[in-house]
């Protein structure tokens, strides 16, 4: 049994550094299909768990913004890692915590990874762990990757989320009123014709944003499965106009 993991975060946040401390020299680099965007891919044990890990580029946002930002959100959808490490900055929280959210909204299975906490210490910056565990609804751990302090911390948690023993509760992240309204409208809709494969809030989210982008990778993911009954491929063309 191999976990597969994901690192997901902002640019400069540590990503690869983590990656690099944990593969060591098992790791492979090329192409996502179709994008000139660098995949970078590794495995390893910890624990006598076997790992395969995936570090995707660093976005500010998973919306469709980008190449890289379209790769990350289609790894995370389709996908569907056992585990999403978020890696966020310690020294600029507000903006990674914003990267943290949209993820939250695509997946439950989340560990919040904190990392330059050695250089936060230094600006004299503490952060309230167990706090913002409680308001995320996910595990949070702090570490230095470039020091390589709190892994074992870490993947203590990546362990009980991938393994299922924990099943995180992410907090949902209330719109107003107009907007879950139609949210509400939209989720059977999309629960019937895209079952429960796919998060149906998120999804009903970027159909009211009109994400075109995210249409045509529901479609060719749908068209790639075998399973998938006619009608619900018919949809997705509609979803567009649906929502408008
Ligand atoms: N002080 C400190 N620096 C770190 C730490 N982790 C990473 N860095 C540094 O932060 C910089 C960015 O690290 P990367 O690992 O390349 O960041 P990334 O998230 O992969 O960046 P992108 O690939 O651009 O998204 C490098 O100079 C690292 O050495 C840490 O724990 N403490
Ligand atoms: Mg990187």
């Amino acid at each position: 049994m191999t976990y597969t993991l994901a690192l997901a975060g902002n640019p400069n946040t540590g990503k690869s550094t983590l990656f690099n401390t944990l593969t060591g020299m098992r790791q492979h680099t090329g192409n996502w299909a179709g994008k000139t965007v660098v995949r970078a891919e590794g495995e390893f044990t910890r624990s006598g768990t076997s790992y395969r890990i995936i570090d995707l580029p660093g976005t500010y946002s998973l919306y469709s913004n980008s190449a890289d930002e379209e790769v990350a959100r289609d790894y995370i959808i389709f996908e569907q890692p056992d585990v999403t490490i978020v890696v966020i900055d310690a020294t600029s929280l507000e903006r990674n915590l914003n990267l943290a959210l949209q993820v939250l909204e695509m997946t439950n299975r989340v560990v919040v990874c904190v990392n330059l906490m050695d250089e936060a210490k230094k600006l004299g910056i503490r952060i309230d762990l167990d706090k913002m565990k409680k308001r995320l609804g996910v595990p949070v751990v702090a570490i230095s990757a470039r020091n390589k302090t709190g892994i074992d911390a870490l993947f203590t948690q990546v362990e009980l989320v991938a393994s299922g023993a924990l099943v995180p509760q992410p907090v949902k992240i209330p719109y107003n009123e107009d907007i879950e309204r139609k949210i509400e409208e939209l989720e059977p809709y999309i629960l019937e014709t895209l079952g429960t494969r796919y998060p149906t809030r998120w999804i009903a989210l970027r159909l009211l944003d009109g994400d075109e982008s995210l249409l045509q990778s529901l479609k060719a993911n749908m068209d790639a499965l075998p399973g998938t009954s006619q009608s619900s491929k018919e949809v997705i063309p509609h979803g567009h106009t649906v929502c408008h």
